[in-house]
């Protein structure tokens, strides 16, 4: 049985259970359980603080888990990536006070440095050569600056939006392009592959969508090189011989566009579904 290390918690967990749902597996029904055990696909979940599933999977104790590249990294674990899962995306950064004497990462040299990420930040700075003083915190990491219990802070940044309400302003270089990922031990247990199979089905299914439309048949080099399809489009001839029938896979973002491309070539009957599951 595959035991998968899923976040208990926090802002990884409602979106990591939506996709274990949408890949076809059973999930908890109260949020005070720990352990969940799905049968019919031969998998037990583990409900974990995001923080610790790294330690669990690394260590082998659990097979696979799902978590931030950062708390990955910051948790000094073995375990390693083997997919990211398109969600959580966020830049890890330093910020100082706007009106500061603290603008570049030479300047944290003998300051105080607040993060809920040690180890992280600490392997950052080591490598730049910087010397500072860290302070771990839990988090609400930006009031550190505030409350004088630091000189400056490295945190997760997503909209920018915390850090301008404590009046920080982001310096230096990107310390980390973090997003959810899928890890595993140095053991692979064979159920891992399905398991991959089923996310990457719904990123694919998330991501894309299905266009059906009528085209005359001279058209159709053109149409195809609007949109091309993951191989190649489906064609299929029509009663009326001058005209086919194309089905092809479309970025759902891009999907308007495309439609207008394939209407100004003549197509009719442009029609776009949702796609419910994939395997690619
Ligand atoms: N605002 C955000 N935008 C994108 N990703 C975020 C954001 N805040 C945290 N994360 C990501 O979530 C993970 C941290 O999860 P964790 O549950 O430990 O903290 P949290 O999301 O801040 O939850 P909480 O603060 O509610 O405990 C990290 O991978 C981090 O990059
Ligand atoms: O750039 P933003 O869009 O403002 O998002 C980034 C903030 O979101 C997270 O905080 P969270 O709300 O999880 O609180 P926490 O710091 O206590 O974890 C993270 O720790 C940052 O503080
Ligand atoms: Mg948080």
């Amino acid at each position: 049985m595959l035991r998968i290390a899923v976040p208990n918690k926090g802002s990884l967990s409602e979106i990591a259970a939506e996709m274990l749902a949408e890949a076809g597996y059973s999930g908890r029904r109260d949020s005070r359980t720990l352990v969940h055990t799905d049968a019919r696909n031969d998998v037990q979940f583990f409900y974990l603080r995001p923080r610790d599933i790294a330690t669990y999977v690394g260590s082998d104790a659990l097979d696979v888990g799902i978590t931030g590249r950062d708390l990955l990294l910051d948790s000094g674990s073995d375990a390693s990536e083997i997919a990211e899962l398109d969600f959580a995306d966020s830049t890890f950064r330093f910020a100082a006070p706007a009106a500061g004497d603290i603008s570049e990462i030479a300047d944290l040299k003998g300051r105080r440095v607040a993060t809920s990420y040690p180890k992280l930040v600490d392997d950052f700075l080591r490598s730049h050569g910087v010397e500072a003083t860290l302070v771990q915190l839990d988090g609400a990491v930006e009031s550190a600056v505030e409350l004088g219990v630091a000189d400056a802070v490295a945190d997760v940044v997503s909209t920018g939006a915390t850090l301008r309400a404590a009046g920080l302003e982001i310096f230096g270089p990107v310390i980390l392009e973090s997003t959810a990922v899928l890890i595993r031990g140095e053991y692979e247990h064979p159920g891992i592959a399905r398991l991959l199979r089923r996310l990457r089905g719904v990123l694919v299914a998330r991501k894309y969508v299905l266009m059906d439309y009528d085209l005359p048949v001279e058209q159709l080099d053109a149409a195809i090189a609007v949109a091309g399809g993951i191989e190649s489009p489906t064609v299929s001839p029509l009663r009326d011989e001058k005209w086919v029938a194309v089905r092809v896979m479309v970025c759902a973002d891009e999907a308007n566009e495309v439609m207008d491309r394939l209407y100004d070539l003549g197509a009719k009957a442009i029609l776009v579904t949702a796609i419910h599951a994939a395997r690619l």
